[in-house]
């Protein structure tokens, strides 16, 4: 068992990381909740896996339980699928005092986090993240938002979960692109704060080996997302290089209408395209561009996508790093050196 604590004055929490420690989510709610009352939110392919643990191990401890469960995929961070999430948790008579669990990956964590941030002016929640993704950025720090079609993330909050719980063993379930997914993320926490965990993936040859050390990698990534949202919870600085990547990310994965690129392979995309903007300016090293790609091919991430400088400057207009006509870019200087670069939005891929 590994344990690390948010330290965000007020709003503290636990990141518990273990296998199988999923057959005792109810102990683990009872440190932090008092109540009767959780409703428990999830995605169709996450139900038949996880659901009856998480709700039995709940219901055996005596709490009333709602399983409410949506369609899987990026769509349900929608304002349909949220007026709906709202009505269930109504129609099961959700009160301020009572508790939510975000069952499932990134979507579910940021969709439910999001109605939990503005349901009845907000109600505590719990993130216990099931993807790789989730388990190493999305289920800690408290962003949390749906899309809109003009963008990603367009309408959120800033909510901290009252405790995220990490079992490993979820992992096992995954698909190899759900994985990859997940790797992305990690490969963005080496490339701007790791130079060691960044070797350490270079070094890997395997899925299997991968396993070996993926409990000491969510450990690493968790601890870089602690300390960064610790020192700026808002986003108003710092907290920004957690973006490497995103601003031409999104844009992919807008453009292809949240279907044919998943976040983790925008990702993937967007970081390759920074490291090679970075070169142009003179910022980014020699070479560091060929690592990027390299490692990404290495865990069956994509490096190239089409998409036109227009599209790519609409992704700017609305990314919530611009203030006013000018937007931060992260740039690497060289991997796990990163740096927040201000450009006027005009000047912005000329
Ligand atoms: N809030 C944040 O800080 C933050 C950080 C990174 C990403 N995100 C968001 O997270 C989302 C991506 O998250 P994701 O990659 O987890 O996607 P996801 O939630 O769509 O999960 C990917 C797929 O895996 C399935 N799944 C989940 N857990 C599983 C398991 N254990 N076994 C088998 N299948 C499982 C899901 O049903 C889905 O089909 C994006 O919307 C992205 O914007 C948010
Ligand atoms: O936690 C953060 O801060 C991040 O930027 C983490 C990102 O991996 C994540 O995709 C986040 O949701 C992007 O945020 P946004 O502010 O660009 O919508
Ligand atoms: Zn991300």
């Amino acid at each position: 068992m590994e344990k690390l604590k948010v330290n965000i004055p007020g709003r503290e929490y636990e990141i518990y990381i273990d296998n199988g420690i999923l057959n005792n989510t109810a102990d683990y709610i009872r440190k932090i909740y008092s109540g009767e009352k959780i409703a428990v939110v999830t995605d169709s392919n996450v139900a038949p896996l996880y659901s009856e643990i998480v709700v039995s191990s709940l219901a055996q401890s005596g709490f009333e339980t709602k399983l409410i469960t949506v369609p899987a995929g990026e769509k349900s961070k929608s304002a349909d699928c949220l007026m709906n999430l709202y009505n269930e948790m109504l129609d099961f008579k959700l009160t301020r005092t009572d508790l939510i669990i975000a069952l499932g990956g990134g979507v579910i964590g940021d969709l439910t986090g999001y109605a939990a941030a503005t349901l009845l002016r907000g109600i505590p929640y719990v993130q216990i993240p099931t993807t790789l993704l989730a388990q190493v950025d999305s289920s800690v720090g408290g962003k949390v938002a749906i899309d809109l079609p003009r963008g990603k993330n367009l309408v959120g909050a800033f909510k901290q979960p009252e405790m995220v719980i990490i079992d490993t063993d979820c992992l096992k379930t995954l698909t190899s692109r759900v994985l990859a997914d997940g790797m992305a993320e990690v490969i963005k926490y080496g490339a701007i704060k790791d130079k060691k965990l960044f070797e350490m993936l270079e070094s890997i040859k395997s899925t299997k080996e991968l396993f070996a050390n993926i409990d000491k990698i969510i450990y690493n990534c968790c601890d870089i997302k602690r300390q960064v949202v610790e020192s700026d919870e808002f986003d108003t600085g710092g907290r920004m290089i957690l973006n490497f990547g995103h601003t031409f990310g999104h844009a992919i994965e807008k453009k292809y209408n949240y279907e044919t690129y998943t976040h983790g392979e925008g990702v993937a995309v967007g970081m390759v395209m920074s490291c090679e903007y970075g070169e142009k300016l003179g910022i980014t090293h020699n070479g560091v561009t060929d690592r990027m790609i390299s490692i990404l091919k290495n865990y069956n991430l994509p490096v190239d996508v089409q998409i036109s400088k227009d599209e790519l400057a609409e992704a700017v207009a609305v990314d919530k790093k611009g203030e006013g006509s000018k937007i931060n870019l992260i740039l690497i200087e060289d991997i796990g050196k990163v740096m927040i670069k201000k450009l006027e939005k005009s000047d912005f891929l000329k």
